[in-house]
Formats: structure tokens, sequence, C-alpha cells
């Protein structure tokens, strides 16, 4: 794999950046990756920040891809897949999608049925080698193949395989947004720290350290989350009446619903597709 050509679309964006800052952090070499986008500035910029090479012609860069990343908003991916469908008919690379709510079907009708897919689900911590990505492989797609995906996968972190392409839904729900939710709690710590007369700076320097801390802990330790939870909660203590807070605001349904409301819509920006 670490021959392959590795050929972003999209890839100075969020998510095609994080990944491919993570890879070239973990020492795939910088030169083998080509991220292509359609605003200069914005990949001259990437450019020198990862050394890999940019382009703004994705049909040249798709010409020379061996794995091919569609990394582009779900809106856009039809019209991009259509424009380099016949280079990617004829160089038969093994394509990456990364989009939230593009099943393979709609793949297959723009690019071509024969084109082997893989559905990866990443998130941002991709950047730091922290990532968790959930991948779902199509029809045709070869056991080396799917070592290859699983490879760059677990270059920038953690992977799992789903059996079921909606499985790849519920991955969205969990990891794939997930990073969204605990930056969200921790705003909301830091302005309610800040609120209660902290210096703001002090609030994200405990903030964040807490947040690491307790993930660090909670991957190391060989006990459940549950049970980190009540370690911290002395019998009348301090944490108790805050854990009772949250509960009785309903948190655990909220955080329920929430995550239900994502994977409908990853469900339900399939349907929204114009074939
Ligand atoms: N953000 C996240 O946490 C996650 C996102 N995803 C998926 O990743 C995909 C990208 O999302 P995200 O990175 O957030 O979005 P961004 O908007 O940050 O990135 C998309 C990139 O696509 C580029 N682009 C748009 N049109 C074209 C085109 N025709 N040719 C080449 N490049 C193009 C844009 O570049 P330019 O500005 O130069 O046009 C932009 O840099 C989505 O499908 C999303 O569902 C999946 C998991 C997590
Ligand atoms: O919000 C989104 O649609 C994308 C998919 C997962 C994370 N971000």
């Amino acid at each position: 794999m670490s021959e392959a050509k590795m050929v972003f679309i999209g890839g100075a964006g969020n998510m095609a950046g994080a990944v491919i800052g993570g890879l070239v952090a973990s020492g795939y070499p910088a030169e083998r990756i080509v991220a292509t986008g359609r605003n200069e500035q914005k990949l001259a910029d990437f450019a020198a920040k990862t050394g890999v090479r940019t382009s703004t012609d994705n049909d040249a860069a798709v010409a020379e891809a061996d794995v091919l990343v569609l990394s582009v908003k779900p809106q856009m991916m039809k019209e991009l897949c259509q424009s380099i469908a016949a280079r990617v008919v004829e160089r038969q690379p093994l394509v990456i999608s990364l989009a939230a709510g593009i099943p393979l079907a709609a793949y297959r009708r723009w690019l071509g049925a024969g084109v082997p897919i893989v559905r990866a689900m990443p998130n941002t911590p991709a950047l730091v080698g922290t990532g968790v990505t959930g991948l779902y492989a199509g029809e045709g797609v070869t056991g080396d193949q799917k070592q290859v995906a699983q490879k760059i996968a677990e270059a920038v972190g953690i992977a799992i395989w789903v059996e079921e392409e909606s499985g790849i839904d519920r991955v969205i729900a969990v990891s794939g947004s997930g990073p969204a939710y605990y930056f969200q709690f921790m705003e909301s710590m830091i302005d309610a720290a800040e609120k209660a007369g902290m210096a703001r700076a002090d609030a994200e320097r405990l903030t964040l350290q807490t947040a690491l801390g307790a993930a660090k802990l909670a991957v190391a330790s060989d006990v459940d989350v549950g049970q980190l939870k009540r370690n911290v909660m002395s019998p009348n203590g301090t944490t108790e009446r805050a854990i009772q807070c949250f509960q009785s605001g309903g948190l655990p349904e909220l955080v329920e619903r929430a995550m239900g409301d994502c994977a409908e819509r990853a469900a339900e920006m399939a349907k929204e597709l114009d074939n």
C-alpha cells in the first residue's frame, strides 16, 4: 500500500484534509498523494502544510489513481462522479467514498456498475491519528482491495467493517458526527465556566485536558464507563449533584434522540438523490 497512488477529490476539505494529514503524519509518502479542489489558494496552502501534490484537474488526477477517494459534499457528488466516470472506468482504481447519505447504488449509476467501491465513514480526529472509520464493501471489491481500504483507515486510527450498508448510518451517528457532540459539550462547559467567573483561557485549558484525560482513562481502563463515572461520584458529593442534574434534565434521552435524528438524516439524504 505504500506504493499506491492516492487521489483525494476534495482533498483540502475538512474530512479528506484530516485523513491526508493523518496519513502523512503516519509516514505515508506525501508525494504519493494528490489532493484536488477548485480553489487554488486553498490548495496551495494545503500543499504547503502537508507536502502533498495538489491539482484543480480532477480528470488528470484520476488518470493516475490507484486509490480514488471521493470527498466532496454529498450534494455535489453526482455531478462530480459524472464528470470523471469515463476516466474511472478506464483506470479502474479502488474507489472509496467518504460521503454521508449516498448509497453504493448511486455510485454504480453515476460511475458504472463494474467499479469497485468501498464506503468509508471516517471522522476528523483522523488528523491526529485517533480517527474511527466504518467501512462497507460493495460487490466486486476483492479481499486485497478491502485490505487496502482498511490499511488506509488504520493509518489514521481504528477501523471496523459493517455487514450491511445501513450499518454506515449507525457509524455516522456514533463516530462520524460524534466528534461534534463532544465539541458541543466542551463548548458548553467552557461557556458555563466563564459565566461562573473563570478566565476563558483557563476554562478552555481545564475543559480540554479533562476531556482528554477522561477519554484516555476510558480507553485504557478495563472497567466500563458507567463504573468510571461512579468512581468520580462520592455519595452525596458534588459530582452526584451534577450527574443528577444531567439525568433529571433528560440528557440520556436527548443523546438517544440526537443520534437517532442523525442516522435518520443520513437515510433521508439517500432518498433525496435525484438519480
Ligand atoms: N466533516 C466531517 O467530519 C465528515 C465528513 N464526511 C463526508 O466528507 C465529505 C466532505 O465533507 P467535508 O470535508 O466536511 O466538506 P468540505 O466542504 O470541507 O470539503 C469538500 C471539498 O470538496 C472540494 N470540492 C468541491 N467540489 C469539487 C470538485 N468539483 N472538484 C474537486 N474538489 C471539489 C472543496 O474544495 P473547493 O473549496 O476548492 O471547492 C472542498 O475542499 C462529505 O461528503 C461528508 O459527508 C464524512 C465523515 C465526517
Ligand atoms: O454532517 C455531516 O453530514 C458529515 C457526515 C458525518 C460528519 N459530518
